[in-house]
């Protein structure tokens, strides 16, 4: 791929009803492996984000995403790759939420996200989080 086509992901940013927050840790082997992540995955080709984001957050974390709103994009280099994070804050599903590829998994009160090691990319979704909205 051409240094100049970033890698296009849909990223899905999960509440549950006590206001916290769904994140899973990264597989060792993939990119960015071991750090924690919010759910979500490629853009394929033929998709929008939105039908990304539904079919991303329906394979790893078993919801069906009935409404979500773009919340940030974020551009980011990280030498060996480029990606451009499509973020979107998830505000209607149905099913348990729950990790369904053998990743850990944890529901996080927003305050406590800095505690864990996410993507370089992340700190920016972080930050907006924190923001009272
Ligand atoms: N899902 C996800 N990906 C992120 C986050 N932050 C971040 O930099 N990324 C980067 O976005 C890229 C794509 O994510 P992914 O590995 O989940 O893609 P995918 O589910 O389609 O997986 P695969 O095609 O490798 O099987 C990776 O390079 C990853 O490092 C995040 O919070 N969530
Ligand atoms: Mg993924």
């Amino acid at each position: 791929m051409a240094s100049s086509d970033p890698v296009h992901v849909a990223v899905g940013v999960i509440e549950n009803a006590d206001g916290d927050i769904f994140i899973s840790k990264r597989h060792k082997d993939l990119h960015q492996g071991e750090k924690w992540e919010f759910p979500g995955g490629k853009v394929e080709a033929g998709e929008t984000v939105y039908d990304a984001l539904v079919r991303e957050l329906g394979e790893e974390c078993n919801i069906e995403v009935k409404a979500a709103s773009p919340l940030t994009v974020i551009h980011h280099d990280y030498n060996d790759k480029r990606v451009m994070l499509d973020v979107w804050r998830v505000t209607a599903f149905s099913g348990d939420v729950r990790q369904c590829e053998g990743q850990e998994w944890l529901w996080v009160p927003v305050y406590a996200l800095q505690a864990y090691q996410f993507p370089e990319a992340n700190q920016a979704i972080i930050d907006l989080l924190e923001k009272p909205l």
